[in-house]
């Protein structure tokens, strides 16, 4: 970027409206270019710092054009990336437009990784395009499966109301991408319980929504990739199918889906072959899709929701270019957001980050962690460009990350299931049920994470403790003690 090339040829950022702020501020008299396949950004509102690190958040989509009114620098394509020639400097869209740049940012977020991809009844949920969808199904069905253990089914089985739920996860214990078994035990009653809390009216519409539908009968979404969806993706969509109960979830553990077919298929095999299992629950309608799981239960339903996680969005960028790719398909970037290829950084869900990381911080594809990049990969350009060094941004000191599940507030610092830590670790709990639930990781005495769900009051003090390392051996177990004012000791 930078250029002293007249239009139209750029200087550009690819995607993440993030980035482009922070250039567009820096450089007011150059231009950034923005090019999205995304007729709408998304932009951070209500932004609080919680704690050093704790952020908390609105994420909202606004059409990309307001950047541009903002900031007269940028200017924005819409129209998505086909191909980048890296040792030209140039990339290709899609509407037959080339741009030249000086240095690129890489920010076309992931993809859903789904199961059994081909099939019409799985879909997959990303963006406001499929969130659309999967309501529009939702609302005419009974039973739906869900399949996966992370954010999104967490979500989705809390959410969905008027509509029996099939879990289907690979773990023993429910939320594995967030919670160990203890957690997940406080969190269960929650999805049994009538759903007493009414979700506060939403104020605005923070994801603006158009239907699209495949084909006829099908679910899937169209294949086009829009913006991720963020925090409290689901406010303002009516979660409900067409039952009037609350919650009605069944949860399968231990296994994967086998084999899906569909009704026609099923009713056939259950014609020719007497020892074809019937549908595993009392309800014995036909249904138009049928999941067999590897424990061997079989179970009809309207559609199936793949909730499997996400695969970095690299292949538009890939064919002729040298990149360093991650062992989950990211593109590697060293600490100042640089990828393998010259000139080019890469920020968000479609890098993998490979410095040597702080010992209580790690990658998740998150909105908090896309934000920081982003913020970080413009500071990073900047700085290249002028010739100056900058250090690690603190953001990457210590993960931190605060959420919402089940209606709790849950916060989740450090090393907060163990990851990659040796055997001697410790954890020290302490739960209420019903209202709060703590969990801390020790390893020699220090705190190395946290997870903290309900108000508990603690992740400032706790962040702290994780952040200076302090021999906490002394407290023992005092440390969890709700009678001992642990701030006092500590701020
Ligand atoms: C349902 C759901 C709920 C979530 N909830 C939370 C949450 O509560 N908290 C949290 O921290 N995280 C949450 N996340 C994760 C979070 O949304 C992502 O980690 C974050 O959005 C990643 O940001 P990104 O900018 O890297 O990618 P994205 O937000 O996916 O943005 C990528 C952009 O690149 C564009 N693009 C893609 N390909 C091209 C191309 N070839 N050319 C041009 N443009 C292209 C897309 O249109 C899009 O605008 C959620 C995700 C989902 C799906
Ligand atoms: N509140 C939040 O912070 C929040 C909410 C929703 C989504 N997100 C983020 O959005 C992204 C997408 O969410 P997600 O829930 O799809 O991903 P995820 O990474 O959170 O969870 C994926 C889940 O799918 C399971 N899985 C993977 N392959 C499977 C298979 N073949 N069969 C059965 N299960 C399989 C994994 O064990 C894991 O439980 C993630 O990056 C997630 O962190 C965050």
């Amino acid at each position: 970027f930078l250029s002293l090339i007249p239009p139209p040829t750029y200087n550009k950022v690819h995607e993440s409206s993030i980035s482009c702020h922070h250039l567009a501020t820096e450089f007011p008299s150059e231009d950034i270019l923005l090019v999205t396949a995304s007729p709408v950004i998304k932009a951070v509102t209500n932004f609080k710092q919680v704690s050093k690190t704790l952020e908390e958040f609105d994420v909202e989509e606004q059409p990309s054009t307001m950047l541009e009114k903002r900031y007269p620098n940028i200017k924005v394509i819409e129209s998505g990336v086909k191909q980048l020639k890296s040792q030209e400097h140039k990339i290709f869209t899609e509407d037959g437009k080339q741009c030249i740049y000086e240095k690129l940012c890489l920010c076309a977020g992931a993809k859903p990784k789904l199961i059994f991809e081909e099939n019409p009844y799985v879909l997959g949920i990303r963006d406001t395009d499929s969130a659309q969808a999967f309501q529009n199904h939702l609302a005419k069905a009974e039973r739906i499966a869900v399949v996966g253990n992370g954010g999104i089914a967490l979500e989705l089985v809390y959410e969905i109301e008027g509509c029996e739920v099939l879990w289907a996860i690979k773990d023993k214990a429910i939320g594995n991408t967030f919670f160990d078994a203890g957690a997940a035990e406080f969190l269960i009653p929650k999805l049994t319980a009538e759903k007493l809390e009414t979700a506060i009216a939403c104020k605005r519409t923070k994801y603006t929504t158009e239907g699209c539908e495949k084909e006829e009968g099908s679910v899937a979404a169209a294949d086009k990739l829009g913006t991720a969806l963020g925090p409290d993706w689901h406010e303002g969509l009516h979660l409900k199918g067409t039952k009037e109960f609350s919650h009605k979830v069944h949860i399968e553990t231990l296994c994967e889906i086998k084999k899906i077919y569909l009704q026609q298929e099923f009713k056939q095999l259950q014609k020719t072959s007497l020892s074809f299992p019937k549908d595993s629950s009392d309800n014995q309608n036909l249904w138009p899709v049928y999941m067999e799981l590897t424990n061997g239960k079989i179970y009809g339903c309207d559609f199936i929701v793949s909730a499997t996680g996400v695969v970095p969005n690299v292949k538009p960028f890939l064919d002729g270019n040298n990149f360093t790719l991650g062992e989950d398909g990211g593109l590697k970037v060293d600490k100042h957001m640089h990828s393998s290829v010259a000139d080019i950084y890469a920020a968000g869900d479609i890098c993998t980050a490979s410095w040597e990381p702080s010992p209580v911080w790690q990658q998740m594809r998150l909105w908090t962690q896309a934000r920081q990049m982003g913020w970080y990969a413009a500071k990073c350009m900047v700085a290249d460009f002028l010739g100056e060094s900058i250090d690690m941004d603190f953001s990457f000191e210590l993960f931190a990350h605060v959420t919402k599940f089940f209606n709790y507030k849950v916060v989740l610092l450090g090393k907060y299931n163990a990851q990659g830590l040796d055997l001697d670790h410790e954890l020290m709990l302490r739960c209420t049920k019903g209202q709060e639930y703590v969990k801390v990781v020790m390893q020699n005495g220090r705190m190395m994470g946290a997870v903290l769900i309900g108000e508990t009051d603690l992740e400032e003090t706790f962040e702290n403790l994780i952040l200076n390392q302090m021999d906490l051996s002394a407290y023992g177990e005092d440390l969890l003690n709700p009678n001992v004012d642990i701030e006092d000791y500590f701020d």
